[in-house]
């Protein structure tokens, strides 16, 4: 494998971490390339960042392209185009970044993004967006300047497929080939134990009530922690309780009191609802729900929680065993779709477990709950819980659309399905039926709608605002960051024509006492190559700064916030 050196210089007095000289595994399909980082002010406020290509290594074999010049400043060789879906450039990178604008000085911490951000080994090009191997993204705010680093995780996963140069594990929809029957025989058995499932945990990362951090995805052997000063991989979160099973949601609940999540049940179709206290690795159940429909639970992705609920949804977009089974994955990858099983609500009592509601609603699809509440009536009784989601139009092809051809392909055409926010209203009265309905005309945000996140202190509370990705058309992703204001029902919109943005993430300021007095962060890719981390105004949804990486970075999917302690 090639390497890659890196040496960040720089002539201020701050951090250790700012000066560095690593070697780095590098991907195969770029050249070998020194870079030079120096920052050339070493005035604390503003400082200019100019990479410069200081020398090239000649490699073992003549590379495809000529290295750029060794003279040029100011400039990263790119290939000019979006690269939101090719893979990370290299293992890692770490520096701080010149600033356009102003970071609040009350910003200070660490956003944490997870992704995958790495989708071929060797020759071989992974299909689905999900499919790629974990990189973190990390933006470290402190008294208004910005450090960024960028680092992969040490799965096993990826760890055997960097050793073995091949697919070892199975990912979302990519399968390992077996080198002969026996093989096959083996890896069926592995499916069943879950030995031969991935722990590339690409999907999210989570801050626990007790600091550490933890990168997820739907396996739950994928429960990885790492160090957020260093991005780090410090080892498995090992759960010590006896569930077993092999998959939870994606989309844990997590606060500094507990951390909630959904363990399907595929043998008994149904969902067991589970709560782990910050200090422990030991998840307690709260209750099971049965299906109401079948054959199999359906997907939970994420789901919501309200004061007094755990709001636990069965979708018609159901796991699917024979599609586990298969090499080759279907449209629908390891799901099936059954409108005639019906779509439902459950709701169930944090403190008892006890179910307080199940209705019926309109068939819906969706990834991401944005948040729910409880509804009460003038004498303070809870008449109904409302429960907010990215709701595709229970039309389930968003998922081929996230393949990657399709995403590297953007010709002009506007071929992104609908989404909405799916409002559910599930009345706690007995009723059979809850309704589903858009909580504002989609067309303010242009019919895109996922990625989206919330002032957190209203987690489970009423609430007004909504921050995701929506769409200004035509587009093949959502590629705006949208503002959704659920009681005047309309949106604030952000655009830069060609880039993708990933999920704005909320920060509130310390002390606010509006919902919206804070901060969004987002992490751009842009049409010319290059990302840049974007903040902007809570309130005004306008732009406050910005700071270019030295390269653009893959899109990625879910944050979180680690707070200066
Ligand atoms: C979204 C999203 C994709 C990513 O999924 C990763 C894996 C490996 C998921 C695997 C599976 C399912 C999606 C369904 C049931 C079985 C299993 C193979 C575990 O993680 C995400 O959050
Ligand atoms: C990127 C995405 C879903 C991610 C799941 O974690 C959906 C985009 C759809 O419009
Ligand atoms: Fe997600």
């Amino acid at each position: 494998m090639a390497s890659l050196a890196f040496s960040a210089t720089k002539t201020c007095s701050t951090p250790t971490y700012m000066t560095f000289f690593e070697k780095f595994d590098h991907v195969k399909h770029d050249n070998p390339i020194f870079w030079k980082v120096n920052f050339t002010s070493n005035k604390c406020k503003k400082r200019d960042l100019i990479i410069t290509n200081v020398a090239t290594k000649p490699p073992a074999v003549a590379p495809p392209a000529p290295p750029p010049p060794a003279t040029t400043t100011n400039t990263v060789q790119s290939k000019r185009k979006l690269v939101a879906w090719t893979s990370v450039k290299q293992e890692r990178w770490q520096g701080e970044l010149e600033v356009e604008g102003e970071i609040p000085l009350w910003l200070n911490g660490t956003y944490l993004r997870n992704g995958p951000g790495l989708w071929h080994l060797g020759d071989y090009n992974f299909r689905h967006l999900f499919d790629g191997y974990a990189t973190l993204v990390r933006l470290h705010f402190e008294n208004g300047r910005l450090i960024m680093g960028h680092r992969q995780l040490e799965s096993e996963a990826y760890k055997a497929a960097k050793k073995n140069n091949k697919l070892c594990y199975r990912e979302f929809s990519e399968v390992p080939k077996p080198d002969n029957f026996l093989a096959y025989i083996g890896d069926m058995a592995n499916l069943f134990s879950g030995a031969s499932l991935t722990d590339n945990a690409n999907t999210g990362v989570v801050k626990l009530g007790d600091g550490r951090v933890v990168c997820l995805t739907e396996t739950i052997k994928g429960s990885i922690v790492v160090d957020p000063k260093t991005l780090d991989t410090i080892g498995k979160f090992q759960y010590d309780d006896n569930f077993g099973g092999l998959i939870h949601s994606a989309h844990p609940i997590v606060n500094d009191e507990e951390f909630i999540t959904l363990l399907p049940d595929l043998i008994n179709p149904g969902y067991l609802v589970v709560r782990m206290e910050p200090g422990t690795n030991e998840r307690k159940v709260i209750g099971r729900v049965d299906c109401r429909g079948g054959p199999a639970p359906g997907w939970v992705h994420s789901f919501p929680v309200t004061e007094h609920y755990v709001i636990v949804p069965e979708m018609p977009l159901r796991y699917c065993a024979q599609n586990l089974l298969r090499a080759e994955p279907t449209p629908l990858y390891k799901f099936q779709w059954h409108p005639e099983s019906k779509g439902f609500m459950h709701v169930m009592c944090k403190a008892g477990g006890n179910i307080v509601a199940s209705v019926e609603v309109p068939l819906y699809v969706t990834f991401h709950f944005i948040n729910a509440y409880e509804e009460t009536d003038e004498d303070g009784r809870i008449k109904a819980v409302i429960a907010d989601c990215c709701e595709h139009n229970a039309d389930t092809t968003i998922l081929e659309k996230l393949r990657l051809q399709h995403l590297r392909s953007f010709n002009g055409e506007d071929v992104l399905p609908d989404a909405r926010v799916g409002r559910f209203t599930i009345p706690l009265d007995g009723s059979p039926y809850g309704k589903l309905e858009a909580a504002l005309n989609p067309d303010e945000h242009g019919k895109g709608m996922d990625m989206c996140s919330i002032n957190p202190a209203y987690l489970g509370k009423k609430y007004r605002y909504a921050y995701a990705c929506g769409a200004q058309r035509p587009c093949n992703f959502p590629n705006t960051l949208t503002k959704v204001d659920l009681v005047d029902k309309k949106a604030k919109n952000w655009y830069d024509e060609g880039s993708v943005p990933s999920e704005p993430f909320f920060v509130a300021r310390p002390g606010a006492t509006r919902e919206d007095d804070g901060v969004v962060i987002s992490i751009i890719s842009d049409k010319n190559g290059d990302g840049y981390a974007l903040v902007l105004d809570g309130t005004t949804f306008e732009e406050i700064a910005r700071a270019k990486f030295p390269y653009g970075l893959p899109y990625g999917l879910h944050g979180c916030w680690v707070p200066k302690k």
